[in-house]
């Protein structure tokens, strides 16, 4: 295995002094040295051979007991040496104060064509970041973040990647519901992949300490190494060299924080586009590059209920629910803001770009609620043509993947046939009273209506369609049945969901059984419908 690493995070940041693995606060520094637990019996279960790929790997390398050793934390790469990131975070709405890395241990990076990766293990073991916790993770959580954060990729949502999944062959004890069972489970370790694994508390943690020379230096790598044009527009002459002297000046700051806010909104209207809810979006899930980050008590919208979250720990004031998502990470912009005005002083700049998102939101959802319908020019009533539609999903239980996906399928020539069309969608058709069949009626009227007066062809319209609406995504079910397999010991079925998984919105006749609602069996089932941050 031909790998050359390289560590340009660490070349430019400041390292914790201290070496020892032990649990602490860690000041004027953005990682500490650690190295990965040792495990004891380490088995590959899958490889991203499209990961493979980016990070100019084959899947020959895959095959080597080199790769295994280095992807479960066994053996440390010459010339390389692993850390565990700083950063603190704002935790359902209050701070937390430094969290860290507490169980993932970046390895090193990789450039390939012209791209570098950082290469990361999520539950390698303690750090001293870990807290009151072990560092390790189960094999059911690291399935569905393995499986999700690839999907996502293939569903063209920003995303974290994955490039391996392997069991550690140690037992993990963990506590499911929280309700004083705790049981051991297989541990597992995912090796993700990111250009970046920043995260909006990278940053708050050292405005929070009034470290500003350090959030500074994080601040100057983050634009110099991750929003470079920004950098080299600004400040003309910027060359390589010039690169690490050259002052940055308040309106790049500026600047960055736009572009930090237009792509994480990028990220959440994608979001809702396929009906993933993450769960937790603390600010230290929030990537600074506007990647989908921690795939923990994540969900996919079955009924389409804006006021839905999969995460029991938030049952109670469901902040993160899938409606608020793109108002919550107002919120989370809000704590960035925070964060880098020691380095401006000024809130006017930063004040415009939190309003200008506001503004943004709504424009973005609704041309991403146009895309959804088929609609390919704009009207000024588009806005309640999509709050109707919005409104008449809730109606009943509706699946939202199934709805969209037939909706396709409606001729604007005969809107009588609506109902028909969208039957499947239904989960309880009794509910589907005769006031429900008229507010659907009355809908499928002005979207004929509107439709009409859309110069887009039929065809091209139910390609664009079905190019935004996916037929497969990671129902939380599906995943769940993954799980249970696996936990048998038969991990054929992670395979299949991952191929299935590739291809989101092509016809795959042959795996129509996914394309079907959340079975009964799964509607209050923990890990389909009640998922912990338990992980
Ligand atoms: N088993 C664990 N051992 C040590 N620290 C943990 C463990 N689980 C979570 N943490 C830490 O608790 C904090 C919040 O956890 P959260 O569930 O958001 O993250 P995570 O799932 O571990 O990781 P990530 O955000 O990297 O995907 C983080 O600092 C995380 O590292
Ligand atoms: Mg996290």
């Amino acid at each position: 295995m031909n790998i050359n690493p390289k560590h340009t995070f660490t070349s430019n940041l400041p390292a914790d002094p201290i070496l020892e693995n032990t649990r602490r606060q860690v000041t004027k520094a953005c990682y500490s040295y650690v190295k990965p637990k040792q495990t004891s019996n380490p088995k590959l279960l899958h490889v991203s051979p499209e990961m493979l790929k980016e990070l100019g790997l084959s899947e020959n390398d895959a095959k080597r007991k080199q790769f295994l050793n280095i992807f479960t934390g066994n053996t440390v790469l010459e010339n390389t040496n692993p850390y565990a990131m700083c950063y603190g975070g704002h935790q359902f709405g209050h701070w937390a104060g430094q969290l860290g890395d507490g169980r993932a241990i970046n390895l090193f990076e990789i450039e390939h064509n012209n791209q570098n990766w950082k290469l990361q293990l999520k539950g390698a073991g303690e750090t001293p970041y870990s807290r009151t916790a072990d560092g390790l993770a189960v094999l059911r959580s690291s399935i569905r973040e393995y499986l999700c954060s690839e999907a996502m990729h293939h569903l063209g949502v920003p995303t974290t990647r994955a490039l391996s999944l392997a069991l550690s062959g140690d037992q993990v004890l963990r506590d499911v519901m929280y309700n004083g069972n705790p049981e051991y489970e297989k541990g597992a370790i995912v090796c993700r992949v990111s250009p970046s694994f920043l995260r909006f508390g990278s940053f708050e943690i050292f405005a929070a300490r009034n470290d500003t020379e350090t959030l500074k230096t994080l601040v100057d790598y983050t634009i110099k190494t991750h929003f470079k044009h920004l950098f080299t527009s600004s400040d003309p002459g910027g060359t390589e060299e010039s690169f690490r002297e050259t002052e940055i000046n308040k309106q790049t700051y500026v600047s960055f924080f736009n572009e930090v806010a237009l792509r994480n909104l990028d990220m959440v209207i994608h979001w809702q586009r396929v009906g993933f809810t993450h769960g937790v979006m603390n600010t230290d899930n929030l990537s600074i590059l506007g990647l989908t980050i921690d795939y923990g008590p994540y969900g996919w919208l079955e009924g389409y209920e804006p006021g839905w979250t999969p995460n029991t720990t938030d049952s109670q004031h469901k902040r993160y629910r899938f409606g608020a998502q793109p108002d919550i990470v107002h919120w989370n912009l809000y704590q960035l803001a925070n964060a880098l005005y020691p380095l401006i002083e000024e809130a006017e700049g930063l004040e415009a770009v939190l309003a200008n998102y506001a503004i943004q939101k709504e424009a973005k959802y609704l041309q991403m609620m146009r895309s959804k319908i088929g609609l390919s020019t704009e009207e000024p009533k588009d806005a309640n043509l999509i709050q109707e539609l919005e409104d008449c999903l809730q109606l009943t239980e509706t699946d939202m993947t199934i709805f969209f996906r037939n909706l396709a399928n409606f001729d604007s020539a005969t809107p009588t046939n609506g109902l028909q069309i969208i039957r499947e969608s239904f989960y309880e058709i009794k509910t589907v009273t005769e006031a429900v069949k008229n507010r659907w009626n009355l809908w499928f009227d002005s979207y004929a209506d509107r439709l009409q007066r859309d110069p887009i062809s039929a065809k091209a319209k139910k390609e664009n369609m079905n190019s935004v609406n996916p037929k497969y995504v990671l129902r939380n079910y599906m995943a769940q049945l993954a799980i249970d397999d696996a936990n048998k010991g038969d991990y054929k079925l992670i395979d299949d969901l991952f191929n299935l998984l590739k291809q989101p919105y092509a016809e795959q006749p042959k795996h129509e059984k996914w394309f079907a609602k959340r079975p009964e069996w799964a509607r209050h089932k923990v890990g389909c419908s009640m998922l912990s941050c338990s992980s």
